[in-house]
């Protein structure tokens, strides 16, 4: 059982269930091949089937952990910072990202946007997921959409969640990992289709590093 104080901790967004954090390079997306730090929380119930960090769903198997501990670490390191998770939207974002703020820092988030959007954020990247859609309020804010594709069908559900952000959000597909050889041609023949699109890779795990 988790103790009362710290779950008020936690509900405060003082304290966050921590899995891992990396000094690493932005694989994915706009920044892509910028150096950045990533702070990783547990918990997420979004269950997308092909989720690549599933170890990082259950929220009570990651220490709860001070934030301004991960703060103080986190500015060592870039001056650009990375939350994702998990879904880091099941926590309360405005803590953490109010005290990365007053050390001056880039804040960047990688989110489903199932949950209502908190915090200050200088990037927000929006992956939707059909099985629990974003919050109506993350489309007017997103500054990249990026939706996985795992098989034709989510074609048509990036064009859906195209239409639903604002018109300065830049648009990406990305593959499904796992299905990369036979997805990246469908890929490529609908950006060269439909050029508002463009491609996002996982570069990281080409380069091999986290
Ligand atoms: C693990 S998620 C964590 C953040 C948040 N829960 C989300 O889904 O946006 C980080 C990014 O990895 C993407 N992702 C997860 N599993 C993937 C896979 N097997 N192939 C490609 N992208 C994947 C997600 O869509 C998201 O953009
Ligand atoms: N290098 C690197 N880039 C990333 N971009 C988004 C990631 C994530 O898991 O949220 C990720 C990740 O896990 N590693
Ligand atoms: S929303 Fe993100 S963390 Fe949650 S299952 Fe889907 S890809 Fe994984
Ligand atoms: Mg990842």
């Amino acid at each position: 059982m988790i103790e009362e104080g710290i779950l008020a901790k936690v509900n405060a967004g003082e304290m966050l269930p921590l899995m891992e954090e990396f000094y690493t390079i932005q694989g994915e997306g706009f920044h892509k091949g910028t150096a950045a730090y990533f702070i990783r929380v547990g918990g997420c119930d979004v269950g997308c089937h092909w989720c690549d960090v599933k170890e990082s769903w259950n929220a009570a198997t990651h220490p709860p952990t001070d934030v301004k501990q991960i703060v103080d670490n986190a500015a060592k390191y870039s001056d650009t910072i990375v939350i994702t998770g998990g879904e880091p939207l099941t926590w309360d974002m405005s803590f953490i990202t109010s005290e990365l703020k007053k050390r001056g820092l880039k804040i960047h988030i990688e989110t489903s946007g199932a949950y209502p959007l908190t915090g200050q954020w200088d990037w927000i990247c929006l992956s939707p997921k059909k099985l629990k859609l974003p919050t109506e309020e993350i489309y007017k804010k997103a500054h990249e959409l990026k939706v996985i594709v795992f098989n034709q069908h989510d074609l048509k559900f990036a064009e859906e969640q195209a239409a639903k952000v604002n018109e300065n959000c830049i648009l990406y597909l990305q593959p499904e990992w796992s299905k990369r050889d036979k997805v990246i041609p469908m890929i490529v023949d609908y950006v060269m289709q439909h050029p508002k699109w463009k491609v996002s890779l996982q570069t990281h795990k080409y380069l091999n590093i986290p």
